[in-house]
């Protein structure tokens, strides 16, 4: 089912939680909402699930006015960070659950809801846990269980809010996969919030990146990554060394003195320049526009991660880069610096 958002505003009190809204989510779609603690994920998930209402706004669903109906009528599944399973049930009937509180003209007789719990089991690959209660399972398990319960109604949408957030970091690794894999088998289009960048990039086929409220950008993984529209992104996504700079018709400085780098067409006056960590490349001697002394290098994995105070500023401008581990850097080292990649924002975007 598609789902188009229209111009939405939500406000408690004086205080826009979202601020004008626009979003299309295609048939089939894994999205990914993205954004720092308050920018507004979960209640614009709510207003799609029909838990909660704008203030103004459309949310189609399909094509029809999402807006006029409550939650139930929407055929909408939900999965929460804390998503209680009911305690006193097995693994088998709170998947069930759903199917068997349904209107009693559309429920299905018992042999239709066992088959169909037990191929939810199957798809969530936990069928050997039908008879176990909540508390005898694993934070993962009782995810992949939550999943199961969702998709138990046949939902149209499939609304994840943190859905791993609770779990430690390789339980939650493992669970990405698998939630791609699923949606790859299940195709239903889903929307999932998370504030975990990597989380978003791995999983979703787009993001949604916001920010106080408002949309900053929507594009694929790589578009985000590789492309971020403003600031706000560039500094969310990846790790970013950010340089204040003063742009002038006749270049970019810092700190007084010139970049042999372009302005990008950022407007003259302060801005700040972004370069990831790994894009800043070491040069030969000389040969890049920023020079400085390694201060400290510490080694993990294949790169090794040296703090350098940059010359001039007395040194007390200092970045951090990722760089190869083909040569070893030594602290005390100077070493000539060069972006294979950066953009420039003024420094009020
Ligand atoms: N019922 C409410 N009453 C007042 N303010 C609210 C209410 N619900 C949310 N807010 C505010 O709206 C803003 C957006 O909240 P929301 O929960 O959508 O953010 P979020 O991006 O999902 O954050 P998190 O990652 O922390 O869950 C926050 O500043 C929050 O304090």
């Amino acid at each position: 089912m598609a789902i188009e958002v229209r111009n939405i505003v939500k406000k408690f009190g004086s205080f826009a939680a979202l601020d004008n809204v626009d979003l299309k989510v295609a048939d089939g779609e894994l999205l990914a909402l993205l954004g720092p603690s308050g920018s507004g994920k979960t209640t614009l998930l709510r207003i799609i699930a029909g838990l909660d209402w704008p203030d103004s706004g459309e949310v189609a669903i399909d094509g029809e006015n999402a807006l006029s109906r409550g939650a139930s009528e929407r055929q909408v599944g939900f999965v929460f960070q804390h998503y209680a399973l009911f305690r006193h049930m097995t693994v088998f009937e709170n998947v069930a659950f759903g199917l068997r509180v349904q209107p009693r003209a559309i429920r299905k007789d018992e042999a239709t809801i066992r088959a169909r719990v037990k191929g939810l089991l199957d798809l969530v690959q936990l069928d050997w846990l039908a008879n176990r209660y909540p508390s005898q399972l694993s934070g993962g398990q009782r995810q992949r269980i939550a999943l199961a319960r969702a998709l138990a109604i046949e939902p149209r949408i499939l609304l994840l809010d943190e859905p791993f957030g609770a779990l430690d970091a390789k339980v939650r690794k493992e669970l990405r996969q698998w939630l791609r894999s699923l949606h790859n088998e299940i195709h239903v289009t889903s929307i999932f919030v998370t504030h975990d960048q990597e989380e978003a990039l791995e999983v979703a086929n787009r993001v949604v990146v916001m920010d106080k409220g408002r949309i900053e950008q929507i594009g694929t993984p790589g578009e985000v990554y590789d492309n971020p529209a403003t600031a706000f992104v560039h500094g969310f996504i990846g790790e970013s060394i950010v340089l204040p700079v003063d742009v002038s018709g006749d270049g970019v400085r810092l700190d007084g003195r010139p970049l042999d780098i372009a302005a990008q067409g950022a407007a003259p006056g302060a801005a700040r320049l972004f370069v990831r960590r790994h894009d800043m490349a070491i040069a030969p001697a000389g040969a890049g526009p920023f020079e400085g002394a390694i201060r400290h290098v510490r080694s993990f994995g294949p790169i090794q991660r040296a703090e350098v105070a940059l010359s001039g500023n007395e040194g007390r401008t200092v970045i951090e880069i990722d760089a190869p581990r083909d040569r070893e850097l030594q602290a005390g080292e100077i070493i000539s610096l060069q972006p294979r990649r950066y953009r420039i924002f003024a420094a009020q975007d």
